[in-house]
């Protein structure tokens, strides 16, 4: 069995473990302030809690500088007017341009009331002059395409942004831009953050991002049971080798790969071994490619000649499947001896090729890992889904495969069949090179071989992957495998 560092909640460094970041959707933050009105805090309090964080934001950011506050007709809007009350309050020179005015008597329309100062029209000259512009125009749920008349003063703005909730035309739930969004250099997320903040597009118009908390009662964000979390090793906990362990009691990893690419098995098993698979061995699966794979083979892997089929079962055993495997009718019929003797599976590359247009034949697997490209040859339409709703995409092609969905990117979504959503925000661009998806597939194949379920061996396996890749330039798949031992140790030095 792995051994897992044991919590002790004596040891003061366990205070660095960082609670799970929850990531609200559009739906559940209505529901939290319902719950939360009916607990007795009132919208107004919240509002006038978001304000102050916005107005705080700003002066702890920039000096005393003209501001010019955007508020649109909702809660958005709300929050600004009680940010721009404040600031005037401060002492800063502020004026608000409305964009429409709240419904009478509500909360927003109140914050509006009690705004004493300059007003200027909403238009682009409003925001030539300023400083720093407050965009209180549409928050996270934003139903429709933001109007072409705040487009046009939103474009206008030269001034540091600060956002509230979202950039506005942000999508919250998608990370998609609805029509047109601008670049923040600030984002106030209130009380959570939202997927759109951590979902591309969406992530880099943000800005930073701080979250604020607002004052909710305690526990009314555990009652949404909230199933969309920022991926991070709140999630999980890596597996680390205990003095008790020897090879056998860490996984076998098997990559089955074809002579076309050795050098991608070769990447996997890189990976697998440095991610902490006691066993790696590359099996062949067409006639030939053993000698292939002899040749690029690290001095730890074993490689078997055909056939692969005869590694088939056995306890311990997790199979990657995909990475250099050429994608006949040998390797369909591996894959499916693999699945029936209920292997722990991975399929990845060549493997998904064998599934394109028949994401049935998937049922069994334990992880996937397609890139958006593979993800649409194997899932048709949910592809186009992926286009604009990543997260939803990747549930579905979860439930209905049984299979944990690795959907690849700078923001790669880890999906389970039960719903649960991680969203990846730790990779540099240089994990963007040939052979760097061979090396996860191989960490998600050590990640199942010691012993973690399959969507938090994904998840920590993405995470991994991320803090492995080294930044700058010159960067290549086998420096992600080599970087594997520090991304370990840096979350052993701080999670541990
Ligand atoms: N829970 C929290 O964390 C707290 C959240 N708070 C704040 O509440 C904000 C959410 O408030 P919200 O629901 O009122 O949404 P928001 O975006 O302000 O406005 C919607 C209005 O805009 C309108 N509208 C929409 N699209 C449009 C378009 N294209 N063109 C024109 N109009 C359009 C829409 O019209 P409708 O679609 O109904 O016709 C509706 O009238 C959130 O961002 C945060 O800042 C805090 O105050 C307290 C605690
Ligand atoms: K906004």
């Amino acid at each position: 069995m792995p051994v897992f560092p044991r919590r002790d909640d004596k040891n003061p460094r366990q205070a660095t473990r960082p609670a799970p970041a929850e990531l609200l959707l559009p739906d559940e933050s209505r529901r939290l302030d319902q719950a939360a009105a009916e607990a007795g805090v009132s919208l107004e309090r919240l509002m006038a809690a978001a304000g102050r964080a916005v107005a705080r934001a700003a002066m702890r950011r920039w000096r005393p500088r003209p501001v010019v506050v955007l508020a649109g007709p909702g809660n958005n809007g709300g929050d600004g007017w009680v940010a721009a009350r404040l600031l005037e309050e401060a002492g800063w020179p502020v004026a608000v341009a409305a964009f429409g005015m709240p419904p009478e008597n509500s909360v927003a329309a109140e914050a509006a009331g009690r705004w004493r100062g300059v007003r200027v029209p909403f238009s682009p000259e409003a925001v030539g002059r300023a400083g720093l512009v407050i965009d209180a125009l549409f928050g996270a749920g934003l139903s429709r395409d933001l109007p072409a008349e705040a487009e046009a003063v939103l474009r206008a703005i030269r001034a540091p942004i600060l956002a509230v909730d979202v950039p506005s035309g942000l999508d919250g739930a998608t990370g998609q831009v609805r029509g047109f969004a601008p670049e923040a250099a600030v984002t106030v997320a209130l009380e959570r953050a939202r997927p759109g903040h951590v979902l591309l597009p969406g992530r880099d118009l943000c800005g930073a991002l701080e979250v604020v908390e607002l004052g909710f009662p305690p526990g009314l964000i555990e009652a949404l049971r909230v199933r969309c979390w920022r991926n991070g090793p709140a999630l999980w906990r890596l597996p680390v080798p205990g003095a008790a362990m020897h090879k056998h009691s860490r996984g076998h990893v098997v990559v089955a790969a074809g002579a076309t690419m050795p050098g991608a098995a070769r990447l996997a098993a890189a990976g697998a071994r440095r991610a902490g698979a006691g066993l790696v061995t590359v099996a062949a699966t067409t006639q030939g490619a053993a000698f292939l794979l002899r040749g690029v083979a690290e001095a730890g892997d074993i490689i078997a000649d055909p056939p692969a089929e005869a590694l088939v079962g056995g306890k311990g055993k997790v199979w990657v499947l995909g990475p250099g495997m050429v994608p006949d009718d040998r390797a369909r019929d591996l894959l499916a001896k693999v699945m029936e003797a209920g292997d722990r599976l991975v399929v990845d590359a060549g493997g998904l090729t064998l599934c394109a247009g028949a994401p049935e034949r998937l049922r069994g697997a334990s992880i996937i890992t397609p890139h958006g490209g593979e993800f649409g040859r194997v899932f048709g339409p949910l592809g186009d889904l992926a286009q604009t709703d990543k997260p939803e995409a990747a549930r579905q092609a979860a439930s209905l495969t049984g299979a944990v969905v690795v959907l690849k990117g700078s923001d790669t979504v880890v999906a389970a069949p039960d719903g649960r959503v991680a969203i990846n925000s730790n990779a540099p661009p240089t994990l963007a090179t040939a052979g760097s998806g061979d090396v996860l597939s191989g960490i998600c194949g050590a990640m199942l071989g010691q012993g973690l379920e399959p969507f938090e061996a994904a998840a920590a396996a993405v995470w991994l992957h991320g803090a492995a890749a080294p930044t700058g330039a010159g960067v290549v798949a086998e420096d992600v495998a080599a970087g594997i031992p520090r991304a370990f140790a840096q979350w052993t030095e701080t999670y541990a």
